[in-house]
């Protein structure tokens, strides 16, 4: 789908790293969220949902373009539960830059901000995203099932056009951060472990702990090992598949492999369905420490 942006709304190249910082701000003043774990992980979740129902064999594509997950239609999937959090956080910066900058832009964007100020790889962004109307909204159900094993993953993600394994152990390697909930996606944990540092932490803990496979409180499956963590089967399906497993062990043993993979992967994840103009710039942003904020 062919698609264009309107050049009248569009700020300044200069103004997208204000919009950053107000952006990586809401996420330093709303620390506590989640038990001290931060608003970094529902943010990149957020980021995440409103561009993978993209689906280009359907009539209504979906994908970030059209900002979508701004109606309570979308936002009421229940794969989306918890993400109104995440949603309501951004809407005083919508407000702010009062309509110059697009739902679509402004979820994707909030993304890019959570991977890098929770210490993750740069991530090239572009703008131009138009706000559809309610007739885009793509159907409920297009995000993927947790309790599904290797080559339901796979071919979730040769869906979204990833048709490398590599990019699909990176993108899932984003479970480096936050955690599940219960009343969310009926999947509980982990305790304690504060994860809010984009690492390859994920990647070792699937190579190296002891998992148990068990019914937790909602019956749902998921492992569990003695320190407390937890992995989904679709995470647990990443060294279950040989040619996945290969992959995990290259990303626990070279973070910076992890990272190249995972930041062109997150790009074209936020860019699915997209075209932009030729002279659209591709823009990379400095983290508030890089700017003495
Ligand atoms: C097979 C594909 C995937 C499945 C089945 C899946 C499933 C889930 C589930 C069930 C949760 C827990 C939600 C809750 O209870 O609050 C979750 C959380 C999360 N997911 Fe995924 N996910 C997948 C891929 C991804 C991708 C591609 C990304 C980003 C690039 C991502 C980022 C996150 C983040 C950051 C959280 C933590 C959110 C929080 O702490 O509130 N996930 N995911
Ligand atoms: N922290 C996580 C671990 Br550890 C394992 N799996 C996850 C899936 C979704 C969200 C967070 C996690």
């Amino acid at each position: 789908n062919e698609v264009q942006f309107a050049a009248s709304n569009k700020l300044k190249n200069t103004n997208y790293q204000n919009v950053y910082n107000d952006i990586a701000n809401v996420i330093r003043e709303n620390d506590e969220h989640d038990d001290y774990i931060g608003s970094g992980p529902v943010l990149l979740r957020l980021a995440w949902h409103a561009s993978g129902q993209f689906d280009s064999k359907q009539e209504i594509k979906g994908g970030s373009y059209n900002g979508t997950l701004r109606f309570d239609k979308e936002l009421s999937d229940p794969s989306n539960a918890g993400l109104k959090y995440a949603f309501d956080l951004l809407k005083p910066i919508y407000k702010k830059y009062n309509h110059q900058i697009s739902h679509g832009d402004l979820f994707t964007l909030a993304g890019v901000v959570a991977v890098q100020e929770m210490g993750g790889p740069k991530i090239p962004w572009r703008y131009g995203r138009v706000d559809g109307d309610i007739e885009t909204v793509p159907l409920n159900g297009r995000l993927p099932d947790a309790n599904q094993n290797a080559n339901y993953v796979r071919n979730f993600f040769h869906r979204l056009n990833f048709l490398e394994d590599k990019e699909i152990v990176a993108l899932i390697g984003a479970h480096c951060v936050g955690k599940t909930h219960l009343k969310n996606s009926g999947f509980e944990g982990p305790w304690g472990a504060a994860t809010n540092m984009f690492t390859n932490e994920f990647f070792r803990n699937l190579l190296t702990e002891k998992w148990v496979l068990e019914k937790n409180e909602a019956g749902n499956q998921q492992y569990n090992n003695d320190k407390g963590y937890m992995m989904l089967p679709t995470d647990m399906a990443l060294v279950q598949d040989g040619s996945f497993k290969k992959i995990v062990e290259e990303f626990a043993n070279d973070e910076s492999s992890f990272f190249k993979v995972f930041s062109s992967a997150f790009n074209k994840l936020l860019e699915n369905g997209i075209k932009f103009e030729k002279s659209s710039p591709v823009l990379y942003f400095k983290t508030l420490d890089e700017q003495d904020i």
